[in-house]
């Protein structure tokens, strides 16, 4: 378990409803705009020091967003930084427009020609927050590319303006930040895999808002999570000093084919380093000696080929019962309907993955007897719930997918979301496109599985998932975003671990 319950992810309403019950309980606003503006200037300063980025262009709105971008540029002239303001806008929410008068007061120009801070070292943008309610002008629009274009880094308040923080689409253009100080709590729009281009790099900046405050508005079930470090928590699985290799879970792979050799093997490396006690490999025969040679502790298990070399079913002596979990689909091509209906008879917690969601898909009714983890991505996805993807957005439908099928649904991308048959939901917030190549699915495959064998389904999936974008970041780091191969993905997989757990080893 977590010690504390995963950050929050909200919509506007949700976000509006929490700032109306701590002013409703006597916060005053304007106290909170200072907060909220002095911990913006104090993560900017170690962000970008004066020294490195002397003259920042702030870009202010006409509501609270641009109040808070006022505070900033009120802090950083303070503190020695070159600041020029561009304000657009003549009507201005009261709070907005007192810290807009101060501002001058104290001298800071202030511009209506947004080239004006085409020489800027910073942009700071602060025009809308989470209160735009309409396409931006074309005017404004026209501003937004021209800054767009500058080469500088853009640090956007809260949310990237133009931006829609529910759903994440742009709304006519919208500034492209190099990051996102998001305030409070995790906005829903900001991890839609649309918005990543416009959010860079996204970042929670809280402002104490009590647990009581957020849990009155969001009430308990259904709820949805962003995924953060205390993820490790749930890694790696205690181990008791006088265990032995039955006690430590038994995980069943099912995969490969003539056509698709290395992806179940992908899984299989994945698996053992989850320390899992016995793994069993089951591959078309012709397969065997290659899973031996890399897998020498696996039992590989040859299993008779259709013409296409796909496995035609699982051997007879195979016991299903004797495994804790199963981890099916890598590399198994659409004729292996038999096995894919041998697996979900057996009633095993079960990781399905790639064309063993191929199969599910055309199988009417789904015969599901176990707890079941699917893992699509969003072209599975499609296949598995066509009645689903044409209604509403990427997060609704996957929590609309676990409801319907009553699996875990993973939904693989670049924010991979995982939902719950109750409606809760998780985002994982922190990846790399390092991982968008082939394989990289099959390591997460092996990855659950390996964790299923020795724990329950959620606990798995959700350490599953992190451990695998946090060990993609790591090989990046050591190998750039364009080597990070799955092999060097697995060979990451235990020195992120123990970095992380120095007191593990
Ligand atoms: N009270 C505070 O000090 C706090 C402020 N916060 C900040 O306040 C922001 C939300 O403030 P607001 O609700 O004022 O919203 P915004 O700052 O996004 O501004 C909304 C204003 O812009 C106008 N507007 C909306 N769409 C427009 C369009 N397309 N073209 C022109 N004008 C448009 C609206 O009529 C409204 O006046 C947050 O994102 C955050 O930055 C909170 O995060 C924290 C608490
Ligand atoms: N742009 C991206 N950013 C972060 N992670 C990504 C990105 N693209 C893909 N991934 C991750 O890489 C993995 C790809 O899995 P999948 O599409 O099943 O590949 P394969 O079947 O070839 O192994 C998933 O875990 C997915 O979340
Ligand atoms: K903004």
């Amino acid at each position: 378990m977590v010690s504390q319950p995963f950050p929050s992810i909200v919509t506007t309403s949700e976000m509006q409803a929490i700032e109306a019950a701590m002013f409703a309980a006597g916060l005053p606003i304007a106290a909170l705009m200072e907060k909220v503006g002095q911990r913006l200037s104090d993560r900017l300063c170690c962000l970008y020091p004066v020294t490195t980025h002397p003259k920042v262009g702030v870009l202010a709105g006409p509501g609270h967003n641009g109040g808070d971008a006022l505070v900033v540029a009120r802090e950083l002239w303070h503190r020695g930084y070159t600041v020029t303001v561009w304000q657009p806008f003549s009507r201005l929410k009261p709070l907005t427009a007192d810290h807009a008068k101060y501002a001058r007061f104290l001298g800071i120009p202030f511009t209506s020609e947004v080239a004006e801070l085409a020489t800027a070292n910073l942009i700071v943008d602060g025009v809308f927050g989470f209160g735009l309610e309409r396409s931006v002008s074309h005017e404004l629009g026209a501003a937004f590319a021209q800054v767009n274009q500058w080469c500088v880094p853009r640090l956007s308040i809260d949310v990237p303006s133009g931006l829609c923080s529910d759903r994440g689409a742009v709304l006519g253009t919208a500034i492209q930040a190099t990051r996102t100080l998001c305030l409070g709590l995790w906005k829903r729009g900001l991890l839609m895999d649309e918005a990543l281009p416009w959010v860079g790099e996204a970042e929670l900046l809280a402002f104490d808002i009590p647990a009581t405050v957020i849990d009155n508005v969001l009430g308990t079930m259904p709820r949805r999570y962003c995924l953060d470090s205390q993820c490790w928590q749930l890694l790696p699985l205690a181990r008791s000093p006088i265990t032995h290799k039955y006690r430590q879970g038994q995980l069943l792979l099912i995969g490969g084919s003539a056509r698709f050799g290395g992806s179940i093997l992908l899984s299989a490396l994945a698996a053992r380093c989850t320390g899992v006690g016995m793994l069993v490999v089951a591959v078309p025969n012709s397969l065997k000696p290659l899973v031996l040679a890399r897998v020498p502790d696996a039992i590989v298990v040859g299993c008779p080929e259709t013409n296409t070399g796909a496995i035609a079913h699982l051997p007879a002596d195979l016991d299903l019962q004797r495994v804790q979990a199963i981890a099916c689909g890598p590399g198994l091509t659409t004729a292996a309907t038999t096995v894919i209906e041998q697996v979900l008879a057996a009633g095993i917690p079960t990781v399905l993955d790639a064309d063993g969601l191929n199969i599910l898909a055309a199988l009417s009714p789904w015969p599901l007897a176990a707890p079941l983890v699917l893992t699509p991505h969003l072209g599975e996805f499609r296949r598995l719930f066509p009645d689903l993807s044409a209604e509403g957005d990427r997060l609704e439908q996957v929590q609309a997918a676990a409801a319907h099928s009553n699996c875990l649904v993973v939904l693989k991308g670049a924010r991979t979301a995982i939902a719950t048959p109750a409606g809760n939901l998780w985002i994982n917030p922190a990846s790399t496109p390092a991982l968008a190549r082939g394989g990289s699915g099959d390591v997460l495959t092996g990855l659950i599985g390996g964790l299923l064998a020795q724990q329950e389904l959620l606990h798995s999936t959700l350490g599953g998932v992190w451990w695998h974008a946090q060990a993609g970041l790591a090989a990046a780091k050591q190998w750039t975003t364009l080597g990070v191969y799955p092999e060097r993905l697995v060979d990451a997989l235990l020195p992120t671990l123990s970095a992380k757990k120095p007191d593990f080893l």
